[in-house]
C-alpha cells in the first residue's frame, strides 16, 4: 500500500481546462510523463505516480467577478516513497518549481501517518508553558524589547526589570537583535535573569525571557546551548529565514531544553497574495507546529500590521486543533489500481474514527500594534488560550512601563471578569484608564 502526503493549491486561470492542469501538476512533480511511457515501465512507475485527489472549479458569475477571478481548488496526492521525512523535501516536492507557475497558492497540506510520525513536535507546547509558569487560568502576557540596537547590557537590564514589574509572564527580545559586542548572548541572559529575579521579589510571578537565537546556522545549537547554560528559560528564532528544518532540528535536540518561540519575519513575503505563496494557516500554523514551535508569533486582525480575522482564526485552530484528522491524509493507494481516495467521512481516519493529534498544541500569538484596548477583542476571537503580546502597548504607555504591564493585566482582569474595560478602568485602575485616554477602545 501506497501512503500519501496531500497538497490543496488554489489555481487561477482564465479558460484553464483545470483537470488537465491537475493531472499536469501529479505527473510532472512525480514521475514527470507518463503517457510516454512504455507499459513495463509505468507498472515500475506506478507507486511515484502523484494522484489527482479532485478539483472544484469556481466559475466567476458573483458580483463584480471578471474572468480573471476563475479558479479551481485542486487537491493532490504525493506518495511518500518519493520524498524523506522532512519538511525541505516535502516542501520542494508539492511547491517548489510549482510555486513559480503562474497563480497558484498553496492553500492547505496534509500528512501520511508515516511522514507525521517523523515529527515530535512541540517539546513544551502550550501546556508545558503554561506549567513553567505556573499560569493555567488566563491568557498569558508578553512584553517585547523596543530600542536594543547600541544599547549596552545595563540599559537593557533596567529596560527588562520595568518590563517584568509591570507584571508580564513572558519577554522576548526583539527579533532584530543580533549577536553583537555590547550585549552577546550569555552576558545578555545573565544581566536580564537578574532583573527576573529582582522582579520576581516584587510581583511573585515566574517569568519566561525569550532571548534571540541569531548567527550562522552550524553555529545556532552551539549558541542555544550557551544561552541555556547561562540561565536562558526560553528562545526566540527568526523561523522562515532559517528554514523549517532548522527549528525542526533544533527543537527536538535533547539539548534544547526550555521552549522556542517562533517570529514570523519574512512571513509577509508568503502568505499575503490571493494568487501566490503559501497560505498562513500552513506558513505560520501547521509547518510550525510540525517542526516543534512552542509559541507562534502572527499579526492580528486589530493592531498595526494586520491580517484577516479569518485567516488568523485558520492559524489558531492549526496551531490548537487536537483532531489527527485536520492534519493526517488516511487515504491509501494499492499499488495494483492505484486509485487513491479520500476516506470516508469529511473529518475522520480510514478506518471512519477519529483520533487525536500526537503533536502538542502550540501557543498562539496574535501580534503587531497591541494595546490594553485591543485586549477585549483577543479574547473574544481566541479565549483563553492566547498570548497577549506588545511592545509599543507596553513602553509607550503615559505612565511608563510598569504601567503599561499593569494596564494589559488589568485589562484580562477585566475581560476574565465579564466586565467592559471601561467600567473597570474606572473602579480605581488608573493605569488601564490611562492607556483608554491614550489609545482608546477597539470595537
Ligand atoms: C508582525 S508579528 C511580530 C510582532 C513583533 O515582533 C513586534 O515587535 C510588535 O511590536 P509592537 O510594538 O507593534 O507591539
Amino acid at each position: 500500500m501506497n501512503s500519501y502526503c496531500v497538497a490543496t493549491y488554489r489555481c487561477f486561470d482564465e479558460k484553464a481546462d483545470f483537470n488537465k492542469k491537475a493531472l499536469g501538476i501529479a505527473v510532472g512533480l512525480t514521475v514527470g510523463s507518463w503517457t510516454d511511457l512504455p507499459e513495463a515501465k509505468k507498472a515500475a512507475m506506478e507507486r511515484h505516480l502523484g494522484q489527482v485527489i479532485s478539483v472544484s472549479v469556481h466559475e466567476p458569475d458573483g458580483p463584480g467577478e471578471t474572468a480573471a477571478d476563475r479558479y479551481a481548488d485542486i487537491e493532490i496526492a504525493y506518495p511518500d516513497v518519493n520524498f524523506s521525512r522532512d519538511i525541505p523535501a516535502l516542501l520542494v516536492t508539492v511547491f517548489g518549481k510549482l510555486s513559480m507557475d503562474g497563480r497558484i497558492k498553496l492553500i492547505d497540506l496534509s500528512f501520511s501517518e508515516d511522514f507525521l510520525s517523523g515529527f515530535p513536535g512541540p517539546k513544551f507546547g502550550m501546556q508545558g508553558v503554561r506549567e513553567l509558569l505556573g499560569v493555567h487560568d488566563r491568557p498569558l502576557l508578553m512584553s517585547i524589547f523596543k530600542s536594543v540596537i547600541g544599547h549596552d547590557l545595563s540599559t537593557l537590564r533596567e529596560q527588562f526589570y520595568l518590563q517584568a514589574a509591570g507584571g508580564v509572564d513572558l519577554i522576548k527580545d526583539d527579533e532584530i537583535l543580533f549577536e553583537n559586542r555590547l550585549t552577546p548572548i550569555e552576558r545578555r541572559v545573565e544581566a536580564c535573569m537578574q532583573a527576573a529575579e529582582q522582579a520576581k521579589r516584587k510581583t511573585g510571578q515566574k517569568l519566561l525571557y525569550a532571548v534571540n537565537l541569531t548567527g550562522p546556522t552550524f553555529n545556532l545549537l552551539d549558541q542555544a546551548r550557551k544561552a541555556i547554560a547561562s540561565g536562558a528559560n526560553a528562545l526566540l528564532f527568526n523561523v522562515l529565514a532559517y528554514g523549517f528544518d532548522v527549528l525542526s532540528e533544533l527543537s527536538r535536540h535533547p539539548d534544547i531544553t526550555v521552549p522556542i518561540m517562533a517570529h514570523p519575519a519574512l512571513a509577509g513575503a508568503y502568505y499575503p497574495s490571493p494568487y501566490h505563496g503559501i497560505a498562513a494557516n500552513v506558513l505560520l500554523g501547521k509547518l510550525m507546529r510540525l517542526a516543534g514551535a512552542d509559541l507562534v508569533l502572527f499579526p492580528s486582525p486589530y493592531g498595526s500590521v494586520v491580517m484577516p480575522l479569518a485567516e488568523n482564526m485558520a492559524i489558531k485552530h492549526a496551531l490548537l486543533t487536537e483532531q489527527a484528522e485536520d492534519y493526517r491524509f488516511s487515504g491509501t493507494g494499492a499499488d495494483s489500481d492505484n486509485a487513491v481516495s479520500k476516506p470516508a467521512g469529511a473529518s475522520a481516519g480510514a478506518d471512519g474514527k477519529r483520533s487525536t493529534l500526537t503533536l502538542q498544541t502550540s501557543f498562539p500569538v496574535p501580534s503587531a500594534g497591541i494595546h490594553p484596548g485591543i485586549v477585549p477583542l483577543i479574547v473574544k476571537d481566541f479565549g483563553e488560550q492566547v498570548v497577549v503580546n506588545a511592545g509599543g502597548g507596553i513602553h509607550g504607555h503615559p505612565m511608563g512601563t510598569i504601567a503599561g504591564g499593569r494596564a494589559f493585566r488589568q485589562a484580562i482582569a477585566a475581560c476574565q471578569a465579564g466586565i467592559p474595560l471601561q467600567q473597570y478602568a474606572a473602579q480605581g485602575h488608573a493605569e488601564l484608564q490611562a492607556a483608554i485616554d491614550t489609545w482608546g477602545i477597539k470595537q
